[in-house]
Order: structure tokens, then C-alpha cells, then sequence
């Protein structure tokens, strides 16, 4: 592997060696056949340098080389047991062994291998979910002078280059909070989410380890690990969210929503576990080698990775906002067509739902209406009575109708029933979406004018959801 120093600006050209030396000295096989450069719009992405065949092997790591979980509360493990409770009182705040917020029913089974003074801190960092550790260890390490990683930390993106993420327009502003105006609701719900958990991560890092108080350096430790990991599994993992791992060079791969390579995980016995990236398509001298992170839309690509494709083939539509409003309050005020059609409901619609699963994630593709939003729509219709439980004196129409539901939710009858109405709500809905997206893209052209990245990211969000809207206008009134 060469870096393109054309396209590379010196420094960084040099960090890329750097790191290559460093990869190639923990056994990391890496491809002649690659080069890192800096490609537009993108940061630095993986470039062929010669054709490549489909199934090369163009970077292998021993598992043990990888930057997860596992290695790296090795290697904080191994630091205490090499430098004893010093090297221990320099690491964990000395309240974390009592500290009760650590959730004991969280922590895997001890490794066996953990035995003695060094148990209690491997419990402690067992607490820890994979993305708070990995974030603390690059804190900790990109702070420090002699860390065996320097040449990934110094490659990896600033925090500025990471800001096409919304959660940072809210957390550090620096005039982009305003952005946060002109998002689609389930984005914005998206971005809450993400900084609700990073607090918690932030807050949980805080509380076992010392010296954890740069809040933009933990910004930037936590969006590498959730930009940049990948799928790993560990058998110690709680849930699939644990399985990350950071496979450094691999991590310069840009996404695409066509396959172009795969991960693999090879085992050739005890010590001789590989971790690879395979072609699974030919390239040719220049082509850019792409990963694909998922099926993602471009509303969660924004939020976890602050890009959005301009053509992509996940493309999704998301009412669960509007359908929500409308099982909540039978629609908007002053829409005298929709009250008549969507009886005046309370929260019982929306404990209906919850209690059969089916409360929230509403989308449509182009020419799908998801089951779940096929039942929320049912639900938006019926009186708020179907919902509550069966009385003994109720009407036999109302019983009637709660068993239509039930057996249209339970997949027992096909809801022709319901369909209609369903129809009528949801054109209703898309309509209301074509006009906000209008206004949206108008408002967000006047107003991010200094920002063209970020502007277009958002004008892509609405774009998709007005194409998705007229294409389910079309087929409801045909
Ligand atoms: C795993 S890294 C890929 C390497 C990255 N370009 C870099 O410079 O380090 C993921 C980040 O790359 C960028 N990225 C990945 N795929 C992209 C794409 N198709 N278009 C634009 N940016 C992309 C986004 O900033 C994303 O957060």
C-alpha cells in the first residue's frame, strides 16, 4: 500500500506511512494493489493503484491487532498489572468501585483469565458498553505522547471534519444549532437520540476513569468509534451493538450502497484468527474501493455518519411523527376533513399499539406501505372505545370492530376492511408532506447559504421524502 502524496497533504502523507509501518509490525498484511487518497466530498477513501480481481484479500489482521474491546481492556489491564495500584489510581477514579450506577446485571461473564489484583478493574470495565471503552481509550491515548497508536490518531478526522453530524450542530453550535430547525422530525428524533446516549456515555466515562473532562475530545473519541468501527463478534458481547471493532486503514473505506468488499473472519487454529477485507468485485487502476456500512437511508446516514448519498437506493419515508399526531389527536387543528374522518381519540390508541408492539417506526419505500403503518392507520381510524378493553355492555358494533383489527393485526384477515380510510388518511399525510417540504427546502435555501455541505445533506432529506410522497399520491389515486 502507498499513500498518493499528489493528493495528501505532506503531513499527512507521512502519518499514513507511519501507520502502515506500525499496522505491518503488529502483522498486518496489507495489499500492494491500494492507495489511500484524499477524494472530494469524501475525506481520504481507499483507491485501486492496479486492477484488482474480485476476492483479493487487500488487508488482513490478526484478530488480536484490531482495536476493540477485547484488546484494548487488555492492554489497560496489562498496564496495571505491570505498574501495580499506582498505574491503577492513575486510570480509575478511586469512588468507580462503589460507584452504584455501574449496572452489575450488565457485565458479562468474568474471562477466566482474569485472575488476581487485576479482577476487580476488568469487572469495572466489563460494566462499560464497547463504545464507551473504545471512546475512552482513543481519549486517553490521543492525549498521550508515547501511545503505540499515534500514527491512526493523528490520520483519523478532526472534530470540524466530523460536523456534518447533527448531534454536533447541537452540542458545540458554532452557528450550526439553527440547522437543527430544518430537519424532518424523525431525523431530528434521530439526532436527540444519538446525543441522549452519548451524554450517558460521556457520563458513565467520567465516572470510572480520571482526567475525562475534555468534552470536544470525547466528542471526537466517540463519533470516530461510532463512524468508524466495524462488525465484530465477540462471544463476551451483550448485544450486537458490542461487536465493534476498529480495523485501522480498513476504517479510510467510503460507503456505498452497492456491495463492493467484504469482512471475513477467518480461523486457521489457536492464535491464527484473521480478520480481512475481500473484494467482492473487480476494480480498475483509479477506481475507489467502497464498503457498504448497510441498507441505510440517508436520514441515518446524516445522523451516524453526517453524509447523504445523492442517489441511494435505501430510500425510505418516515411518518411516524405526523401518524403519531394524528392517533394522539385525530389530526390537526382547523383540518375539518380529517376530523370527520379520524374519530377524536386520547392515548388509548396509542396503548393499544404499544401493547401489540406496533407503537411508532411508521415508514413507506416507494411503492411499500410497511405493516406497521398499514396497522397504525387502522388504528387512526376506528373510535378510541375499539381500543380500551371489551365492557359487558358495550355495543355489539364496537366488539365487532375490535375483532376486525385484532385479526387484521394478528395477520388472520388481509384488513380490507380498513383500507379506504387508510388510503384517505395517508394521502392526507402526504400531501401535508409535500407542502412542508417545499417550505422546507425553501427556508433552508434562503437560510444555509454559508453552509453548502450541510445544506444539501438537508435538501436531499426532503427531496427524497416529496419523491416518496408522490410516488404513494399516484398509486392511492389511480
Ligand atoms: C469510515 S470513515 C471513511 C473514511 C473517511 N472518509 C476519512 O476521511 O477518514 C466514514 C466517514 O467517511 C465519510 N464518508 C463515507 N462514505 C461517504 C460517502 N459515500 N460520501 C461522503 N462521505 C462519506 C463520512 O464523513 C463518514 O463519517
Amino acid at each position: 500500500m502507498t499513500s498518493s502524496d499528489s493528493r495528501l497533504h505532506g503531513s499527512q502523507s507521512e502519518q499514513l506511512s507511519k501507520l502502515v509501518s506500525e499496522l505491518q509490525s503488529r502483522g498486518v498484511s496489507i495489499s500492494d494493489g491500494i492507495l489511500v487518497e484524499q477524494i472530494p466530498g469524501r475525506g481520504l477513501g481507499v483507491v485501486a493503484r492496479r486492477v484488482i480481481p474480485a476476492g483479493e484479500r487487500i488487508v488482513q489482521f490478526p484478530v488480536n491487532a484490531l482495536l476493540n474491546p477485547r484488546t484494548v481492556k487488555a492492554a489497560i489491564l496489562r498496564e496495571i498489572s505491570d505498574g501495580g495500584p499506582d498505574a491503577a489510581s492513575s486510570i480509575f477514579n478511586s469512588t468507580a468501585h462503589t460507584n452504584q450506577n455501574v449496572d452489575v446485571g450488565r457485565q458479562p461473564k468474568l474471562r477466566p483469565s482474569v485472575k488476581g489484583p487485576t479482577r476487580q478493574y476488568a469487572t469495572l470495565l466489563d460494566s462499560l458498553s464497547s463504545h464507551q471503552v473504545l471512546a475512552y481509550y482513543l481519549y486517553r491515548e490521543k492525549l498521550r505522547p508515547n501511545s503505540g497508536w499515534t500514527a491512526f490518531w493523528n490520520v483519523l478526522p478532526t472534530l470540524e471534519s466530523l460536523s456534518g453530524v447533527p448531534m454536533v450542530w447541537d452540542l458545540l453550535d458554532r452557528g450550526r444549532k439553527r440547522f437543527l430547525e430544518y430537519l424532518p422530525a424523525s431525523t431530528s428524533d434521530h439526532a436527540a437520540r444519538m446525543s441522549n446516549q452519548f451524554w450517558d456515555d460521556f457520563q458513565a466515562v467520567k465516572d470510572m476513569f480520571i482526567n475525562v473532562e475534555d468534552i470536544e475530545l470525547f466528542t471526537w473519541a466517540w463519533l470516530c468509534v461510532n463512524s468508524r468501527c466495524l462488525y465484530y463478534y465477540m462471544s463476551e458481547a451483550r448485544t450486537s451493538n458490542d461487536c465493534m471493532t476498529l480495523a485501522p486503514l480498513v476504517d479510510f473505506l467510503n460507503h456505498s450502497d452497492e456491495e463492493h468488499c467484504s469482512l471475513q473472519v477467518s480461523d486457521a487454529g489457536p492464535a491464527m484468527k484473521f480478520f480481512s477485507l475481500v473484494t467482492t468485485r473487480a476494480y480498475d487502476i483509479g477506481e475507489e474501493i467502497y464498503l457498504s456500512y448497510g441498507a441505510h437511508t440517508n436520514s441515518f446516514l446524516l445522523c451516524e455518519y453526517g453524509f447523504t448519498l445523492a442517489t441511494n437506493k435505501n430510500t425510505e419515508l418516515d411518518i411516524t411523527a405526523e401518524l403519531l399526531e394524528i392517533l394522539k389527536h385525530g389530526g390537526r387543528k382547523g383540518s375539518r376533513d380529517r376530523d370527520k374522518r379520524v374519530a377524536k381519540i386520547e392515548s388509548s390508541k396509542l396503548k393499544f399499539l404499544e401493547a401489540h408492539g406496533y407503537l411508532g417506526d411508521y415508514t413507506l419505500s416507494v411503492d411499500t406501505i410497511s405493516y406497521r403503518t398499514e396497522v397504525a392507520l387502522a388504528v387512526a381510524q376506528v373510535r378510541e372505545e375499539v381500543c380500551g378493553d371489551q365492557t359487558r355492555d358495550e355495543p355489539k358494533a364496537r366488539t365487532i370492530e375490535r375483532s376486525q383489527l385484532k385479526s387484521f393485526i394478528s395477520g388472520a384477515s388481509n384488513g380490507s376492511k380498513f383500507k379506504t380510510k387508510s388510503a384517505a388518511i395517508l394521502s392526507d399525510i402526504l400531501e401535508e408532506i409535500l407542502k412542508k417540504s417545499d417550505l422546507m427546502l425553501a427556508m433552508a435555501n434562503d437560510n444555509i447559504k454559508d453552509d453548502v455541505d450541510n445544506r444539501d445533506n438537508i435538501r436531499r432529506l426532503y427531496v427524497e421524502r416529496k419523491n416518496i410522497a408522490c410516488s404513494h399520491l399516484q398509486l392511492l389515486h389511480r
